[in-house]
């Protein structure tokens, strides 16, 4: 089995409300190998988000240790987790999330910017990488020309322009019609399949989840279930199998008290 690349131990979320105590997640532990599409799926209050909110270090854990590629992001600083997130993490909102005053190219060609890569390849990056998901007559629309769909395949190109070693999809279908979100699941996967990246994909939708390898089940912030899944939906996808040195590389560069300052991947080839 591939290594685990993010790991979970004993992660406890308590949130103050008024003189109570809420107890979001408890006592979850979890080893997310490289390169699976894991669905962290559960009804709703059942801590979905929060759970995501900790791996990806919006939140800081009460109790526990979250481990990205060896680096406890739960113990970063922001301005280590903003650097950390900026290099390894892509994330797929609900709502998008994309920047209203930015054309679909300057959404997607954002992330490479922050990254140093110079205008000229960033746009042509992103070009190719709308093209992928359809988009390619849509360059130069605005997410307010754009159908929820189209925004949608907008965030998904943002989230992997970069080839990040993990992206985190927060219920990336919630507002979709049926057809569409099929296809936006298939893109995820597609992208994810391609460059070996794991997926960490938050969803209330059975539907949704059948696109996974495992089905990790949450209910009143404990895990109840975890399972491989068997008819997993996206097998038809081709999988390139890029035993992916970027991701080699990725976890062999960071050490544990340090924020890596890992190179540019490449993204010629996107
Ligand atoms: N900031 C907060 N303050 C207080 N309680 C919170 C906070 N965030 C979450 N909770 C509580 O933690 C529990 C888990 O919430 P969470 O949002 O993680 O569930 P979820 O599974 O993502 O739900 P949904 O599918 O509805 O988004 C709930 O009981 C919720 O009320």
């Amino acid at each position: 089995m591939a290594r685990a690349i993010i790991e979970v131990r004993n992660l406890r979320k308590e949130y103050p409300v008024e003189d109570e105590t809420v107890v979001a997640l408890d006592r979850v532990t979890l080893a997310i190998p490289q390169g699976q599409i894991c669905c962290i799926f559960g009804e709703s209050g059942s801590g979905k988000s929060t759970l995501l909110n900790q791996l990806a270090g919006m939140e800081k854990p009460t109790r526990g240790v979250v481990r990205i590629g060896g680096v406890p992001v739960s113990k970063l600083n922001e301005r280590e987790l903003a650097a950390f997130r900026q290099k390894h993490i892509g994330f797929v909102f609900q709502s998008y999330n994309l920047l209203p005053n930015l054309t679909a190219l300057e959404n997607v060609a954002m992330p490479l910017m922050f990254r140093g890569v110079p205008k000229e390849r960033r746009d042509r990056v992103a070009r190719s990488v709308l093209k992928r998901v359809g988009l390619g007559h849509r360059l130069g629309h605005y997410p307010r020309q754009m159908s929820g769909g189209q925004q949608q395949r907008v965030g998904i190109a943002r989230a992997f322009v970069t080839k990040p070693e993990v992206v985190f999809a927060d219920e990336p279908t919630g507002n979709l019609d049926s057809k569409t979100k099929t296809e936006v699941m298939t893109m995820i996967c597609s992208f994810a399949r391609d460059f070996n990246q794991t997926i960490v994909l938050v969803t209330h939708d059975p539907q949704m989840a059948a696109y996974a390898d495992r089905i990790v089940t949450l209910l009143d912030g404990r895990i109840v279930s975890d399972q491989i899944n068997q008819g997993v939906t996206v097998q038809s996808i081709s999988a390139q199998s890029i035993q992916s040195a970027q991701s080699d590389q990725f976890v062999q560069s960071v050490q544990p008290t340090a924020v890596p300052s890992a190179s540019v991947p490449s993204v010629q080839t996107v």
